[in-house]
């Protein structure tokens, strides 16, 4: 009984790999609080903190709290991003602007589309076997972008690219839990698509309660959620305290799975089999993650028709939105 208890331990031990995890963007408004929560994964052994500005600061700050693993803040030149990079198994991406009321997503593209590309071409340089995690908004052409800089390189690796959308799952959970007075652990909503308005496609008819996907009020408000934020921020930015629980519980769920456990599924916009025939390369379904990243790519499932209707109406948007990103390295490599 207790050597088995001691073996088991061991194995435990031993199975567990040392995880440094790099934040890039760590001190706006998710990065420090993403930081935070990274600090306080067991899982996370060294922590990378990046910024054009305030990187240190924050490092410093959240070294402090005891926990083990260590916190270095970085300069924000090439090689300070060079050294943050170095080494990394997972990299997070919040650098770029957030939307003000009036705003679409899309509209960040001008500025973050460049901030993205740049920051890429560093991972793709420093850590192209690291798994990639971009938050930066609009995540329907900043994942392309992303995959553009990394085939130029030679080092694509489309299991490890993901556009993080598990803030949609999370309000999904949240919001049906409202409704149902029902604790948001026992609601596990799919979201499928991408991550903007009506490309953001929940399956309440997979869930504990199909008859919401006929709720338009709710569907709306998962697919708009993101402007509820940013109209009660009033100018002060968007989502950024959820948003850090949701990237936390992503980078969660790839150490996890990094960490030999089964079965970790999580939905993520990835490179994706499922519509490739129609021109669109990334969607986000349940994925299932391993050691090496995307292990299996989930089908959309059973629908009904007026799921079948919303899948529609995000395919059209994010068709372009797609095009858009891969357009933009094409036309603006950089250096
Ligand atoms: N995927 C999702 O579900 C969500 C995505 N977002 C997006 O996340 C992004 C960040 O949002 P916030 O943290 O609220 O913005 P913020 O403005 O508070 O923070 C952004 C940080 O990025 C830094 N930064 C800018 N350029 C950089 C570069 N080249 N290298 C490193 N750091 C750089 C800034 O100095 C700043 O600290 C936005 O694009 C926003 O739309 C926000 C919420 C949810
Ligand atoms: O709405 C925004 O701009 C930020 C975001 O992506 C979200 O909250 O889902």
């Amino acid at each position: 009984m207790l050597a088995s208890r001691i073996q088991r331990r061991a194995f435990s031990a031993s199975a567990r790999n040392l995880s440094k995890v790099a934040v890039l963007g760590a001190a706006g408004g998710i990065g420090q609080p993403l930081s935070l929560l990274l600090k306080l994964n067991t899982r996370v052994t060294e922590l990378a903190l990046y910024d054009i500005r305030g990187g240190p600061g924050v490092a410093a700050d959240i070294s402090h709290v005891n926990t083990k693993s260590t916190v270095k803040g970085y300069d924000p030149t090439p090689s300070g991003l060079a050294e943050a990079l170095k080494g990394s198994d997972i990299v997070l991406i919040p650098a770029g602007v957030p939307r003000k009321p009036g705003m679409t997503r899309d509209d960040l593209f001008n500025t973050n589309a460049s901030i993205v590309r740049d920051l890429a071409k560093a991972v793709a340089e420093s850590a192209p076997e690291a798994k990639l995690l971009i938050i930066s908004n609009p995540v329907n052409s900043t994942v392309p972008i992303c995959a553009e800089v990394f085939k130029a390189r030679g080092v694509y690796n489309p299991k490890k690219l993901f556009g993080v959308t598990t803030l949609d799952v999370v309000r999904a959970s949240r919001f049906v839990s409202e409704i149902k007075g029902t604790d948001p652990k026992d609601e596990n909503i799919t979201v499928i698509g991408g991550h903007s308005g009506v490309t953001i496609v929940p399956l309440f008819s997979q869930s504990n309660h199909p008859e919401l996907s006929s709720n338009a009020e709710l569907v709306n408000r998962v697919q708009f959620g993101g402007d509820e934020v940013v109209k009660a921020k009033d100018g002060a930015g968007s989502a950024t305290l959820s948003m850090a629980f949701a990237g936390a519980r992503m980078a969660d769920a790839l150490l996890r799975a990094a960490d030999g456990e089964k079965g970790v599924i999580e939905p993520t916009f990835v490179e994706s089999p499922l519509y490739k025939d129609q021109g669109i390369e990334f969607f986000s379904t349940n994925v299932e993650l391993g050691p090496n990243g995307v292990e299996k790519i989930h089908p959309i499932g059973n629908i009904d028709a007026n799921e079948q209707k919303l899948v529609e109406a995000c395919l059209g948007d994010l068709k372009k939105n797609i095009a858009k990103g891969v357009a933009f390295v094409q036309e603006n490599p950089g250096n």
